[in-house]
């Protein structure tokens, strides 16, 4: 890989949305840089009386066309740079699927499976004493990501709101039901994913039983395989962060999904499963129609992509495919639904969930499917005609899309600097 940053190569989608555009660079010029971005260092009490901190990071990328929106990521490798280019895939992201946001996303760097629950918790509010005024319903709003999930929210709802004397349900996304958490969040990005593969099918030459590879087995990765299972696909290989199993007549998904939820690890689950291990690079290159990265960033590189047999790539991962391994799949005729737009179900049941918030009136889960699925195939069969239209790739079509709502809020917002408060 080259030693350009992870920003350097996501700005190169920006570069080259704006050429088909003729944008008027001052729009580049406000895209090219994050905002604000604060980094602190949360100090908390471990259960046996010692006290340790942890690097956090909030960044707002940009609010153009409204409060910054995106999740909070705990991992041992997060970087100030991750955290600034998922703010900014976040921007695009929203603009993507027309939710009334700008993006954002934070992070602490930490490994959450060696700490307690106790400990979890105290790191959890701690991050929201931290960044308490730069989070708010109106101005940002966290949601979870790679290894958080409703209960952290929940935490980090409740700390926000013995912090300001008020309840916000609305100020955090992706809680606990009991919380003011909306119906349907827990599977959205993967049903997202999944409405997209259905409504272009046809398009995409997947058949009604096609096979299916996935990368990384959590939120995303789980829930993608139950539904492609349920409506008559195979999912025949999965992988986590230990191993990778290969079962080319089709693994059993829900006895995957219940080792998983005891903490198991899939190439643990190979034998009883009549599956054979394999390696992670394996994965990528087994005999299925569709693949669907839904672990970290960079995982498909120049290197690793010439390997892939897959017809398509859905990307419910953020930016799993390098700009060069982009080429290499283009060059195989290979379609990638790319993550701005194949993933956003998660932000868009979140923006769902914000507006019941507000509202104060909960819908029930037949209308958060049916108001995703509306979204989903009206942005998705948007980006599809463009990539027609212009001969671009799906990505590109993203970006041009995405760009296009970006450049006219930022035009209709005039001249004068942009409020800096
Ligand atoms: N949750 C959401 O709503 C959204 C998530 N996303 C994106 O989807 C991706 C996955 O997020 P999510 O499912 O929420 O995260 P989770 O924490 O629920 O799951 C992450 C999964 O990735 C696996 N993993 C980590 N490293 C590797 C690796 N090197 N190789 C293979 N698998 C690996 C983990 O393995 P293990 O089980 O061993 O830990 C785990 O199964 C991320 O890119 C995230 O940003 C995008 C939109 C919304
Ligand atoms: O649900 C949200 O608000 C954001 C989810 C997220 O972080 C993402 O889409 O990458």
């Amino acid at each position: 890989m080259s030693d350009d940053t992870l920003l350097d190569r996501a700005l190169i989608r920006l570069e080259e949305a704006a050429n088909h555009l003729q944008i008027d660079p001052d729009v580049t010029e406000k895209l090219k840089y994050p905002r604000e971005t604060t980094k602190t260092r949360l100090l908390i009490r471990m259960d046996d009386g010692s006290r340790k901190s942890f690097l956090a990071w909030r960044c707002r990328y940009d609010d153009t066309r409204g409060p910054t929106k995106g999740g909070i990521r705990f991992h041992p490798d997060s970087t100030i740079e991750e955290v600034e280019t998922l703010a900014f895939w976040m921007t695009f992201k929203c603009a993507v699927m027309n939710l009334p946001y700008g993006g954002g996303k934070g992070a602490i760097r930490v490994d959450p499976h060696g700490l307690s629950k106790s400990e979890l918790e105290r790191l959890s509010r701690a991050y929201v004493q931290a960044f308490a005024n730069i989070i708010g319903p109106d101005r940002d709003i966290p949601a979870p990501d790679v290894y958080t999930n409703a209960m952290i929210m929940g935490w980090m709802s409740d700390e926000y709101n013995q912090i300001t004397g008020q309840v916000s349900p609305a100020v955090i996304t992706g809680k606990p039901i009991a919380l003011g958490g909306s119906l349907g969040r827990n599977d959205a990005t993967a049903r997202g994913g999944f409405y997209l593969v259905r409504h272009l099918a046809t398009e995409l030459g997947l058949d009604k039983d096609h096979t299916v590879a996935i990368q990384g087995f959590g939120n995303a990765g789980q829930f993608y395989a139950r539904l492609t299972a349920a409506d008559g696909n195979s999912v025949v290989a999965v992988s986590d962060s230990a191993g990778a199993i290969y079962r080319p007549g089709g693994l059993d998904v829900e006895k995957l999904i219940a080792g998983k939820n005891a903490g198991r690890r899939v190439a643990d689950m190979a034998s009883e499963l009549g599956a054979k291990v394999i390696t992670a690079d394996e994965l990528l290159s087994v005999e299925a129609d569709l693949l669907v990265p839904a672990a970290l960033e960079d995982m498909i590189t120049k290197d690793n992509a010439g390997t892939i047999k897959a017809k398509v790539l859905l990307e419910l991962a953020n930016g799993p495919v390098t700009p060069d391994a982009d080429k290499v799949l283009e060059g195989k005729g290979i379609v990638v639904l790319p993550d701005i737009l194949a993933n956003a179900g998660g932000v868009t049941v979140s923006y769902f969930e914000w507006v019941q918030n507000r509202q104060g009136y909960y819908w029930d889960l037949e209308e958060i499917h049916a108001r995703l699925l509306k979204i989903v195939e009206r942005e998705g069969r948007a980006v599809w005609t463009i990539a027609k239209d212009r001969n671009v790739s799906a990505r590109s079509a993203a970006y041009i899309h995405a760009l296009g709502r970006l450049a006219t809020a930022i035009e209709a917002h005039g001249t004068q600097p942009f409020f800096a408060g």
